[in-house]
């Protein structure tokens, strides 16, 4: 069995229009998958992410980090924050989410949510560092969580599981025209690892 293609799905894209986000379902087989998690979960330098907030840095209780190709330095909430250098099980999982999406990527941006009580607001992936209209490649590593698109405009929602091992890919026009968020859920107990691959402008 070839351990990077499971199930071997034509992506679909979910968004009816205003940009494409794909969703491939399960990309690495579940026991490589878990050892992906659980080297991350080690490994990766997690912190608390921070944001300014009516002036008044507050903390999250989800974890991030970020690892580039150096030097970049990325500014979001308010906060900016300098990258680090990858890793080798980063770098594996990049190769993979690369060859799937058939793009590259230059920056990670990772998050550990502890719980389903550990969530992200509504927000687009639109920062002045990020190259416009790049893809973004979303990876999710452990519990289940929902995955939601709301239209700046029309305010029409689209949800989307994001099961374990999953590849979501957002692409063209979906940062000037969608909302993203990953909504809370109190019948969540367990940890989940999300990578969002990306490309930054070369300073
Ligand atoms: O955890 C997720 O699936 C979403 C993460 C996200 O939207 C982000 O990091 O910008
Ligand atoms: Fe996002």
């Amino acid at each position: 069995m070839d351990l990077f293609s499971p199930e071997l799905i034509d992506p679909i894209n979910i968004l009816p229009c205003d940009g494409k986000a794909y969703y491939y379902g399960e990309v690495i087989e579940d026991s490589l998958a878990k050892a992906y998690f659980n080297t991350l979960f080690q490994q990766v330098a997690w912190q608390h992410d921070q944001a300014l907030v009516y002036g008044k840095l507050i903390e999250t209780k989800r974890k991030v980090a970020w690892y580039a190709d150096l030097p970049f330095q990325y500014t979001y909430s308010g906060v900016t924050k300098q990258a680090l250098p990858w890793f080798n099980t980063l770098l594996e999982i990049k190769a993979l989410v690369e060859s799937k999406t058939n793009e590259t990527y230059n920056a990670c941006l990772l998050n550990l949510y502890h719980n389903g009580e550990e969530a992200m607001a509504w927000h687009s992936d639109a920062e002045k560092e990020l190259k416009e209209n790049a893809a973004i490649a979303s990876l999710s590593l452990g519990a289940e969580r929902k995955f939601s698109f709301k239209h700046k405009q029309n305010k029409q929602t689209v949800d989307v599981l994001l099961k374990h091992a999953s590849l979501l890919v957002m692409q063209g026009e979906t940062q000037k025209h969608w909302l993203h968020r990953l909504a809370p859920s109190k019948k969540v107990t367990e940890p989940r690892i999300n990578l969002t691959f990306r490309t930054m402008m070369t300073p």
